[in-house]
């Protein structure tokens, strides 16, 4: 067993930061978490971000930067690289250098259907500015093999998933819930291939909506939410569109879902009702699994809002699931991406598949990613 350390780097679709992870793993079995750290992005990049994400529904070949959208790769790039040289002399100190840096970039533009994905990241810049080799890119293989090209974190949902401490290790299926700016879910049976999806808005409609009404970057710890009520019609205007009745492989753009739907509600109940189609479609994403599961793990920051972890509780504790969160099964909720980012440059080094035909729908399992070497 060759056992790497390696440094994860993930700018999820929420755009409010960079989050670092640290893991010795072999891409296999042997997992050991360790640092976790988070850069935040002010509010005048988030928007630049925002800004890039309407230039780049001009791309037709992935590679086309139009507009400021170069200017922005490169600008991402050495913040991810200043946020590697701070964690590595904070968080990661004594942690050992590591061998390989996994880094996802930022999505801004998605479109499995005519296979095209672009993250913003240069790994090559990357690479020279850490001294440090760098597996990036990790999406577009998966599409070429005909696969959604996300979710791909799945590979690393599963190896969490088995080996669980007990008493979690009794709950198969098991489903791991990323409430990130998307949600995603990858179901872990006792034995056998992992299923996983996209399930709908997580956080993202939630931060528009916010922000739009209320001039606050998103709704901290639920607090305006807690103040409003759920409007039902809303709920089933958004949990009507053909998305939810689609089964998986499929995967979302962050522009895919919008307020449309949600016009006409005063800020609370607006919160408080977008936080129910966050947990209801997670719910929704049932009809989809093989059986129904018995244990839900809630990672990402949508794991924070205390409405979304209730109705997600509330309808699990229906069918007779129990819900817990990252923490109560050891893990941390605000690392995983990134600590699957470290884990599957490290099965990407060895060849080792990152997707699957139950995860993204590609032919066969593939590997990815591209290394930028020193
Ligand atoms: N204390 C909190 N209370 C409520 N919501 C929170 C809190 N902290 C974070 N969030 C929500 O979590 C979001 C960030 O989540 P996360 O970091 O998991 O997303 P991401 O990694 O960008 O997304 P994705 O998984 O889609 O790539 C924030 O934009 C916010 O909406
Ligand atoms: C194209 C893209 O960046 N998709 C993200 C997004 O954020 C959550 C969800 O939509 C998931 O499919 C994916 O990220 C996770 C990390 C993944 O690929 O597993």
């Amino acid at each position: 067993m060759t056992v790497f350390c390696a440094i994860g780097l993930m700018s999820g679709t929420s755009m409010d930061g960079i989050d670092l992870a640290m893991l010795r793993t072999d891409g296999r079995d042997f997992v050991e978490r360790g640092p976790a750290g988070f850069v935040r992005y002010e509010a005048a990049f988030r928007r630049r971000i925002e800004a890039g994400l309407e230039e780049a529904k001009r791309i037709e070949r992935r590679d086309e930067r139009p507009g400021s959208l170069a200017a922005l790769e490169r600008d991402i790039t050495e913040r991810h690289a200043k946020a590697v040289d701070a964690f590595l002399d904070s968080e990661a100190k004594g942690w050992g250098l590591p061998q390989v840096v996994g880094f996802h970039g930022q999505t801004v533009l998605h479109r499995p259907h005519v296979g095209l994905t672009v993250q913003l990241g240069d790994g090559g810049l990357l690479a020279r500015l850490t001294g440090l080799p760098v597996v990036y890119d990790m999406r577009a293989n998966d599409m070429v093999h005909g696969g959604q090209g996300a979710p791909v974190v799945p590979a690393y949902h599963a190896a969490l998933a088995r080996a669980l401490p007990q008493p979690y290790a009794q709950g198969y299926p098991v489903v791991l819930v990323n409430i990130g700016g998307i949600s995603n879910i990858t179901y872990v049976p006792r034995s056998g291939d992992p299923v996983a999806f996209d399930t709908g808005p997580g956080n993202a409609l939630i931060d528009q909506w916010v922000l739009r009404e209320g001039g606050v970057p998103f709704d901290a710890d639920g607090a305006i939410a807690s103040e409003g009520g759920i409007v039902e019609t809303v709920v089933a205007r958004y949990l009507d569109k053909p998305f939810f009745a689609k089964s998986g492989p499929k995967s979302l753009d962050r522009n895919d879902f919008t307020l449309a739907e949600a016009e006409g509600m005063d800020l609370a109940d607006g919160s408080r009702t977008l936080a129910a189609v966050s947990a209801r479609s997670i719910l929704k994403a049932v009809e989809h699994m093989p059986e129904a599961p018995k244990l839900w793990i809630v990672c990402g920051g949508g794991r924070k809002n205390p409405h979304i972890v209730a109705d997600l509780r509330e309808g699990a504790e229906r069918a007779g699931a129990a819900v817990i969160l990252a923490e109560d099964a050891g893990l941390d909720g605000d690392a995983t991406e990134a600590e699957a980012w470290a884990y599957l440059a490290v099965r990407s080094l060895q060849g080792l598949p990152l997707t699957f035909p139950t995860t993204t729908g590609c032919r066969e399992p593939v590997s990815g990613g591209v290394l930028a070497k020193l």
